[in-house]
């Protein structure tokens, strides 16, 4: 794929509007991948950050694009562009980092996903404009800013739209959502341990159906 800024914008806008909350997973057991999947997705959030923090964190991309066909499945924590690589062999649809290097950008221009770089300042969101990029992930939120961050970015960024993910829960997140130029918000909450490490999905189901309703405000 040959990126333009607008067809990358369109691809990851896409991603950005499929749902306002986008789980981030970290998946240690194998077999929870589908499980898992199936009760964020039946339940109103179909859009997957699979962090790469884990060993098996391929093989659950690859298993939940299978077997969990309303899934939007991308990979988090791609680091280098082995990692952009591989999630595009697992199957991933978009590809979203926790920062931005020029060896990411440089290995996203021409990959097969749509890739979604982190910012957290305005000296990093504009080498990713010189990039072509316009959509971004802004990383660590909580800690970088958050809302106040976001509406200084909105002046000399008016184009840009963000996925603010870090330190963010149920209660901060219609506040972020609120913002014109926040599409949809990251986090982990609605996949609290204990539940996962239990296999308890109708405690994670019913966490992610409320954070459907987080953007009726
Ligand atoms: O691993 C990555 O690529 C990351 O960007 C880190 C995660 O986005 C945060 O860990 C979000 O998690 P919470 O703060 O628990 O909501």
């Amino acid at each position: 794929m040959n990126w333009t800024s607008a067809s990358r914008n369109a691809a990851v806008d896409a991603v950005f509007d499929a749902a306002p909350i986008v789980p981030v997973l970290s998946i240690e057991r194998l077999e929870d991948a589908v499980p898992l999947a199936r009760a964020l997705a039946d339940n109103g959030l179909p859009v997957l950050e699979v962090t790469l923090r884990t060993g098996v964190a391929r093989a659950a991309i690859e298993r939940i694009v299978r077997e969990v066909p309303n899934a939007i499945v991308g990979a988090g924590t791609v680091l280098r562009p082995d990692d952009l690589r591989s999630v595009i062999d697992a199957g991933a649809v978009f590809a979203i980092a926790p920062g931005s290097t020029d060896a990411l950008y440089e290995a996203a221009a021409d990959a097969a996903i749509p890739f979604i770089p982190a910012i957290a300042t305005a000296s990093e969101l504009m080498r990713g404009l010189d990039h072509g990029h316009a959509r971004f992930k802004f990383f660590p939120a909580e800690s970088s800013g958050g809302i106040a961050a976001l509406k200084s970015f909105a002046g000399p960024f008016a184009q840009v739209r963000f996925c603010p993910t870090g330190g963010i829960d149920a209660a901060k997140a219609p506040a972020y959502l609120a913002l014109p130029n926040v599409a949809t918000v990251g986090g982990s909450w609605m996949v609290p341990k204990a539940a996962l490490d239990a296999g308890d999905w109708t405690t994670i189901g019913r966490l992610a159906a409320e954070c459907t309703r987080l953007r009726a405000r």
